[in-house]
C-alpha cells in the first residue's frame, strides 16, 4: 500500500476539531464507535495534531476469540474505525477499500488498547493511512499495526446501498444529518 510518487500530503480542514477534542460517534449504531450497540467497541477517538487521531478501546469479554484474548477481527475493527475517523479532520467521508493488519502480540480481555492513526498521503480519492494499537497507554508495547487505503465517497454511497429501514431512520434524525454534514467539504 505504497502511495504513488507525487501523492500529496493530507490537508487538515480549517474547521477540524481542535487537538484533544473528542470526535464523537459518526453513527449511533456503528459497531466501532456507536453507543447504541451493546456489544460494540464503543471506541472513543480524539483529534490529534495535523491529520492524526488517538483513540481508546477497552477489550470486553464479548470481544474474545481465544479464552481471555481479544479476537483478531475485533482488533482489526478497532484499527479500521480509528483510521476511518481521520475523515473528521479532513471533512471527508471515506470508506475502507483495503486493510492490512499485523498482530504483534496477544491482547488480553480487560486491556485498554490505545490507538493512534494518521494519514500518510492523499492521491485523488485515495487516502493512505496507518495505525498502531498499544497495550495500556501511549507508551505501552505495540500489539497491532495496520495500513489501510480509504476511498472518498459521497453521502449517496450510503443512501444508495444501505438498507431502507436504517437510511430512513438516519435521515429523519437531525442529529445524524448534522454529523454526516460535519464530515463533508461544501455540504
Ligand atoms: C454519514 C456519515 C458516514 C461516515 C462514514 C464513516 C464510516 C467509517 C467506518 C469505518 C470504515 C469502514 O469500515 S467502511 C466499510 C467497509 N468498506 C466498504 O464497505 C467499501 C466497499 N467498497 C466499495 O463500496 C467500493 O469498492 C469503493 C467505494 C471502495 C470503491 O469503488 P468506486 O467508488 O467505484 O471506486 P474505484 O474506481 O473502484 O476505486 C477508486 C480508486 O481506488 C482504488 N481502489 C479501490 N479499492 C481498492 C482496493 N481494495 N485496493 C487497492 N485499490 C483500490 C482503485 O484502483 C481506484 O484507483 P485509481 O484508478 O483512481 O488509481
Amino acid at each position: 500500500m505504497t502511495p504513488p510518487p507525487g501523492a500529496a500530503g493530507a490537508v487538515r480542514h480549517p474547521d477540524a476539531p481542535a487537538p484533544g477534542e473528542l470526535l464523537g460517534s459518526h453513527y449511533e449504531k456503528c459497531f466501532g464507535c456507536g453507543g447504541g450497540q451493546a456489544h460494540g467497541l464503543h471506541l472513543e477517538a480524539r483529534a490529534g495534531e495535523g491529520v492524526a487521531v488517538t483513540a481508546e478501546f477497552t477489550v470486553r469479554p464479548v470481544h474474545q476469540g481465544a479464552p481471555g484474548l481479544a479476537h483478531g477481527g475485533v482488533l482489526s475493527t478497532a484499527l479500521d474505525e480509528t483510521m476511518g475517523s481521520l475523515g473528521w479532520l479532513m471533512h471527508t467521508i471515506m470508506v475502507t477499500g483495503r486493510l492490512e493488519t499485523d498482530f504483534v502480540r496477544p491482547v488480553p480481555v480487560g486491556t485498554v488498547l490505545r490507538l493512534g492513526a494518521e494519514v500518510t498521503a492523499v492521491d485523488g480519492r485515495k487516502v493512505f493511512t496507518r495505525a498502531t494499537g498499544r497495550i495500556g497507554g501511549p507508551d505501552g508495547p505495540v500489539a497491532v499495526r495496520a495500513e489501510a487505503l480509504f476511498i472518498k465517497v459521497n453521502v449517496s454511497h450510503f443512501t444508495e446501498h444501505g438498507r431502507d429501514e436504517e437510511i430512513e431512520a438516519a435521515m429523519a434524525d437531525p442529529d445524524q444529518v448534522r454529523r454526516a454534514r460535519a464530515f463533508e467539504v461544501n455540504p
